[in-house]
Protein backbone atom coordinates (compact mmCIF):
# COMPACT_ATOMS: atom_id res chain seq x y z
CA UNK A 1 0.00 0.00 0.00
CA UNK A 2 1.58 3.59 -0.42
CA UNK A 3 1.25 6.16 2.12
CA UNK A 4 2.37 8.85 -0.37
CA UNK A 5 1.82 9.28 -3.87
CA UNK A 6 3.65 11.81 -5.67
CA UNK A 7 2.39 12.46 -9.13
CA UNK A 8 4.33 15.00 -11.95
CA UNK A 9 6.03 17.26 -9.45
CA UNK A 10 8.38 19.82 -10.91
CA UNK A 11 10.08 22.58 -8.41
CA UNK A 12 11.75 25.60 -9.26
CA UNK A 13 14.09 27.95 -7.06
CA UNK A 14 13.77 31.00 -9.28
CA UNK A 15 14.46 30.48 -12.44
CA UNK A 16 16.25 27.18 -11.68
CA UNK A 17 14.57 23.72 -12.18
CA UNK A 18 15.59 21.48 -9.33
CA UNK A 19 12.97 18.57 -9.66
CA UNK A 20 11.91 17.51 -12.74
CA UNK A 21 8.53 15.51 -13.43
CA UNK A 22 9.07 13.19 -10.54
CA UNK A 23 6.44 10.55 -10.01
CA UNK A 24 6.67 7.66 -7.05
CA UNK A 25 4.95 5.89 -4.45
CA UNK A 26 5.98 5.81 -1.06
CA UNK A 27 4.90 2.34 0.88
CA UNK A 28 3.19 2.31 3.66
CA UNK A 29 5.68 0.58 6.74
CA UNK A 30 8.92 0.41 4.88
CA UNK A 31 12.64 2.47 4.78
CA UNK A 32 12.63 4.10 1.76
CA UNK A 33 16.43 5.67 0.45
CA UNK A 34 16.80 8.45 -2.31
CA UNK A 35 20.39 8.45 -3.18
CA UNK A 36 22.27 10.26 -5.58
CA UNK A 37 25.46 12.43 -5.88
CA UNK A 38 24.98 15.93 -4.21
CA UNK A 39 23.26 18.85 -5.46
CA UNK A 40 20.67 16.13 -7.16
CA UNK A 41 18.00 17.17 -5.47
CA UNK A 42 17.31 14.33 -2.67
CA UNK A 43 16.59 17.17 0.26
CA UNK A 44 14.62 19.35 -1.78
CA UNK A 45 12.70 16.36 -3.00
CA UNK A 46 12.41 15.32 0.26
CA UNK A 47 11.09 18.76 1.38
CA UNK A 48 8.36 18.43 -0.36
CA UNK A 49 7.08 15.74 1.13
CA UNK A 50 5.70 17.75 4.34
CA UNK A 51 5.79 21.03 2.31
CA UNK A 52 9.21 22.24 4.56
CA UNK A 53 9.85 24.04 1.10
CA UNK A 54 7.10 26.69 1.83
CA UNK A 55 9.54 28.15 4.05
CA UNK A 56 12.17 28.61 1.17
CA UNK A 57 11.59 31.99 -0.51
CA UNK A 58 10.80 31.96 -4.46
CA UNK A 59 10.09 28.70 -4.93
CA UNK A 60 7.63 27.28 -7.17
CA UNK A 61 6.14 23.56 -7.05
CA UNK A 62 3.86 22.18 -9.69
CA UNK A 63 2.02 18.49 -9.78
CA UNK A 64 0.51 16.90 -6.60
CA UNK A 65 1.54 15.07 -3.35
CA UNK A 66 -0.94 13.14 -1.54
CA UNK A 67 -0.58 11.63 1.88
CA UNK A 68 -2.77 8.62 1.69
CA UNK A 69 -6.01 10.36 -0.31
CA UNK A 70 -5.09 13.93 0.61
CA UNK A 71 -3.21 16.63 -1.56
CA UNK A 72 -0.97 17.82 0.43
CA UNK A 73 -0.68 21.08 -1.76
CA UNK A 74 -4.48 21.82 -2.01
CA UNK A 75 -5.18 25.44 -0.49
CA UNK A 76 -7.11 24.29 2.55
CA UNK A 77 -4.24 22.30 4.03
CA UNK A 78 -3.53 22.57 7.49
CA UNK A 79 0.30 22.70 6.82
CA UNK A 80 1.02 22.08 10.53
CA UNK A 81 -1.07 19.67 11.15
CA UNK A 82 0.48 17.82 8.27
CA UNK A 83 3.56 18.25 9.43
CA UNK A 84 2.75 16.66 12.62
CA UNK A 85 1.40 13.54 10.32
CA UNK A 86 5.03 13.92 8.65
CA UNK A 87 8.11 14.28 11.33
CA UNK A 88 11.40 15.06 10.24
CA UNK A 89 15.06 14.58 11.13
CA UNK A 90 17.95 16.81 9.94
CA UNK A 91 21.20 16.31 8.95
CA UNK A 92 22.96 17.36 12.25
CA UNK A 93 21.32 16.54 15.58
CA UNK A 94 19.30 19.82 16.88
CA UNK A 95 17.81 19.20 20.03
CA UNK A 96 16.88 22.34 22.05
CA UNK A 97 18.72 23.83 24.95
CA UNK A 98 16.33 22.35 27.38
CA UNK A 99 16.53 19.03 29.36
CA UNK A 100 15.27 15.81 27.72
CA UNK A 101 11.93 15.82 29.68
CA UNK A 102 11.57 19.05 28.04
CA UNK A 103 12.62 18.23 24.59
CA UNK A 104 10.31 15.33 24.00
CA UNK A 105 7.40 17.24 25.77
CA UNK A 106 7.65 20.06 23.78
CA UNK A 107 5.53 19.67 20.80
CA UNK A 108 2.68 17.91 22.64
CA UNK A 109 3.24 20.72 25.32
CA UNK A 110 2.88 23.13 22.44
CA UNK A 111 -0.29 21.96 20.87
CA UNK A 112 -2.20 21.95 24.61
CA UNK A 113 -1.71 19.33 26.34
CA UNK A 114 -1.01 20.18 29.97
CA UNK A 115 -1.52 16.68 32.04
CA UNK A 116 1.88 16.23 33.79
CA UNK A 117 0.80 12.26 33.51
CA UNK A 118 -0.24 12.13 30.45
CA UNK A 119 3.30 14.14 29.35
CA UNK A 120 5.07 11.71 31.33
CA UNK A 121 3.93 9.13 29.66
CA UNK A 122 4.73 10.71 26.16
CA UNK A 123 7.80 10.91 26.91
CA UNK A 124 8.53 7.31 28.55
CA UNK A 125 7.05 6.25 25.22
CA UNK A 126 8.80 8.11 22.74
CA UNK A 127 12.40 7.49 24.45
CA UNK A 128 11.21 3.75 24.76
CA UNK A 129 10.67 3.83 20.68
CA UNK A 130 13.91 5.54 20.34
CA UNK A 131 15.97 3.29 22.48
CA UNK A 132 17.44 6.20 24.34
CA UNK A 133 15.30 5.77 27.56
CA UNK A 134 17.45 3.37 29.38
CA UNK A 135 20.46 5.65 28.73
CA UNK A 136 18.48 8.97 29.77
CA UNK A 137 16.09 7.56 32.73
CA UNK A 138 18.11 8.72 35.08
CA UNK A 139 18.93 12.14 33.54
CA UNK A 140 15.98 13.73 32.15
CA UNK A 141 16.30 17.05 33.90
CA UNK A 142 19.57 17.37 33.05
CA UNK A 143 20.51 19.17 29.85
CA UNK A 144 20.17 17.49 26.40
CA UNK A 145 23.28 19.25 24.95
CA UNK A 146 24.96 16.99 27.16
CA UNK A 147 24.28 14.07 25.56
CA UNK A 148 26.34 12.60 22.91
CA UNK A 149 25.77 13.25 19.67
CA UNK A 150 24.33 9.56 18.87
CA UNK A 151 22.14 9.87 22.01
CA UNK A 152 21.12 13.45 20.58
CA UNK A 153 20.06 12.58 17.45
CA UNK A 154 18.15 9.54 19.32
CA UNK A 155 16.11 12.45 21.31
CA UNK A 156 15.62 14.34 18.10
CA UNK A 157 14.24 11.00 16.37
CA UNK A 158 11.64 10.65 20.21
CA UNK A 159 10.83 14.72 19.87
CA UNK A 160 9.49 13.50 16.50
CA UNK A 161 7.68 10.39 17.67
CA UNK A 162 6.33 12.34 20.68
CA UNK A 163 3.80 13.95 17.91
CA UNK A 164 2.37 10.08 16.89
CA UNK A 165 3.59 10.80 13.48
CA UNK A 166 2.72 8.26 10.33
CA UNK A 167 5.94 9.32 8.08
CA UNK A 168 9.22 10.07 9.53
CA UNK A 169 11.23 11.91 7.16
CA UNK A 170 15.48 11.67 7.65
CA UNK A 171 17.76 13.86 5.96
CA UNK A 172 20.70 12.05 6.18
CA UNK A 173 20.78 11.40 9.65
CA UNK A 174 24.07 9.64 10.39
CA UNK A 175 26.37 11.90 8.60
CA UNK A 176 27.56 13.73 11.20
CA UNK A 177 27.53 10.18 14.00
CA UNK A 178 30.47 8.19 14.61
CA UNK A 179 29.78 4.28 13.55
CA UNK A 180 28.76 3.14 16.89
CA UNK A 181 26.00 5.81 16.88
CA UNK A 182 25.17 4.86 13.33
CA UNK A 183 24.72 1.28 13.84
CA UNK A 184 22.44 2.59 16.23
CA UNK A 185 20.31 4.79 14.60
CA UNK A 186 20.06 2.37 11.39
CA UNK A 187 19.06 -0.61 13.74
CA UNK A 188 16.39 2.07 15.51
CA UNK A 189 15.06 2.25 11.74
CA UNK A 190 14.97 -0.72 11.05
CA UNK A 191 12.59 -1.68 14.39
CA UNK A 192 10.52 1.72 14.21
CA UNK A 193 9.33 0.15 10.09
CA UNK A 194 6.99 -1.83 12.03
CA UNK A 195 4.86 1.49 12.98
CA UNK A 196 5.95 4.18 10.55
CA UNK A 197 6.76 4.83 6.96
CA UNK A 198 10.41 5.83 6.76
CA UNK A 199 12.29 7.98 4.07
CA UNK A 200 15.85 8.54 4.40
CA UNK A 201 18.37 10.89 2.22
CA UNK A 202 21.69 8.94 2.62
CA UNK A 203 24.84 9.93 0.61
CA UNK A 204 26.15 6.10 1.95
CA UNK A 205 24.92 3.41 -0.68
CA UNK A 206 26.19 0.93 2.17
CA UNK A 207 23.71 2.22 4.20
CA UNK A 208 20.55 2.20 1.96
CA UNK A 209 21.42 -1.40 1.19
CA UNK A 210 21.51 -2.23 4.85
CA UNK A 211 18.50 -0.79 5.53
CA UNK A 212 16.23 0.42 3.11
CA UNK A 213 13.52 -2.16 1.46
CA UNK A 214 13.10 0.69 -1.35
CA UNK A 215 15.46 2.87 -2.90
CA UNK A 216 15.15 5.87 -5.53
CA UNK A 217 17.97 6.35 -7.68
CA UNK A 218 18.01 10.56 -8.23
CA UNK A 219 20.49 12.88 -10.84
CA UNK A 220 20.43 16.14 -11.84
CA UNK A 221 16.48 16.47 -10.56
CA UNK A 222 15.29 13.33 -12.33
CA UNK A 223 14.51 10.51 -10.62
CA UNK A 224 15.84 7.87 -12.50
CA UNK A 225 15.16 4.87 -11.12
CA UNK A 226 12.77 3.56 -8.19
CA UNK A 227 12.90 -0.16 -6.54
CA UNK A 228 13.38 -2.83 -4.44
CA UNK A 229 16.58 -2.21 -3.23
CA UNK A 230 18.18 -5.39 -4.04
CA UNK A 231 17.31 -4.81 -7.66
CA UNK A 232 18.70 -1.93 -7.51
CA UNK A 233 22.05 -2.77 -6.41
CA UNK A 234 21.94 -6.28 -8.21
CA UNK A 235 20.01 -5.68 -11.93
CA UNK A 236 19.49 -1.92 -12.18
CA UNK A 237 17.91 -1.23 -15.23
CA UNK A 238 19.35 2.01 -16.01
CA UNK A 239 22.66 2.08 -16.98
CA UNK A 240 22.84 5.76 -14.98
CA UNK A 241 21.90 3.77 -11.88
CA UNK A 242 24.93 1.17 -12.63
CA UNK A 243 27.66 3.68 -13.17
CA UNK A 244 26.59 5.55 -10.00
CA UNK A 245 26.27 2.22 -7.59
CA UNK A 246 29.52 0.95 -9.49
CA UNK A 247 31.41 4.17 -8.52
CA UNK A 248 31.86 5.59 -12.00
CA UNK A 249 30.78 8.55 -11.20
CA UNK A 250 29.65 11.18 -8.09
N1 LIG B 1 17.24 27.34 -1.12
C1 LIG B 1 17.75 27.12 -2.34
N2 LIG B 1 17.82 28.12 -3.25
C2 LIG B 1 18.33 27.92 -4.49
N3 LIG B 1 18.80 26.73 -4.93
C3 LIG B 1 18.78 25.70 -4.06
C4 LIG B 1 18.26 25.84 -2.72
N4 LIG B 1 18.38 24.64 -2.11
C5 LIG B 1 18.93 23.80 -3.01
N5 LIG B 1 19.18 24.43 -4.18
C6 LIG B 1 19.77 23.83 -5.40
O1 LIG B 1 18.92 22.75 -5.82
C7 LIG B 1 19.69 21.63 -6.23
C8 LIG B 1 19.35 20.42 -5.40
O2 LIG B 1 19.82 20.64 -4.07
P1 LIG B 1 19.56 19.59 -2.89
O3 LIG B 1 20.13 20.15 -1.66
O4 LIG B 1 18.14 19.19 -2.89
O5 LIG B 1 20.43 18.36 -3.41
P2 LIG B 1 20.93 17.08 -2.62
O6 LIG B 1 20.88 15.96 -3.59
O7 LIG B 1 20.17 16.91 -1.36
O8 LIG B 1 22.43 17.46 -2.32
P3 LIG B 1 23.39 17.03 -1.10
O9 LIG B 1 23.50 15.55 -1.22
O10 LIG B 1 24.67 17.73 -1.39
O11 LIG B 1 22.73 17.47 0.17
C9 LIG B 1 21.16 22.07 -6.11
O12 LIG B 1 21.58 22.52 -7.38
C10 LIG B 1 21.11 23.20 -5.12
O13 LIG B 1 22.15 24.12 -5.34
Amino acid sequence: MSKLSVRDLNLYYSDFQALKNISLNIEAKKVTAFIGPSGCGKSTFLRTLNRMNDLIEDVHIEGSVYLEDQDIYKEDVDVVALRRRIGMVFQKPNPFPKSVYENVAYGPRRYGMKDKKELDSIVERSLKEAALWEEVKDRLNKSALGLSGGQQQRLCIARALAMKPEVLLMDEPTSALDPIATAKIEELIMDLKENYTIIIVTHSMQQAARISDNTAFFLMGDLVEVDKTQAIFTTPRDKRTEDYITGRFG
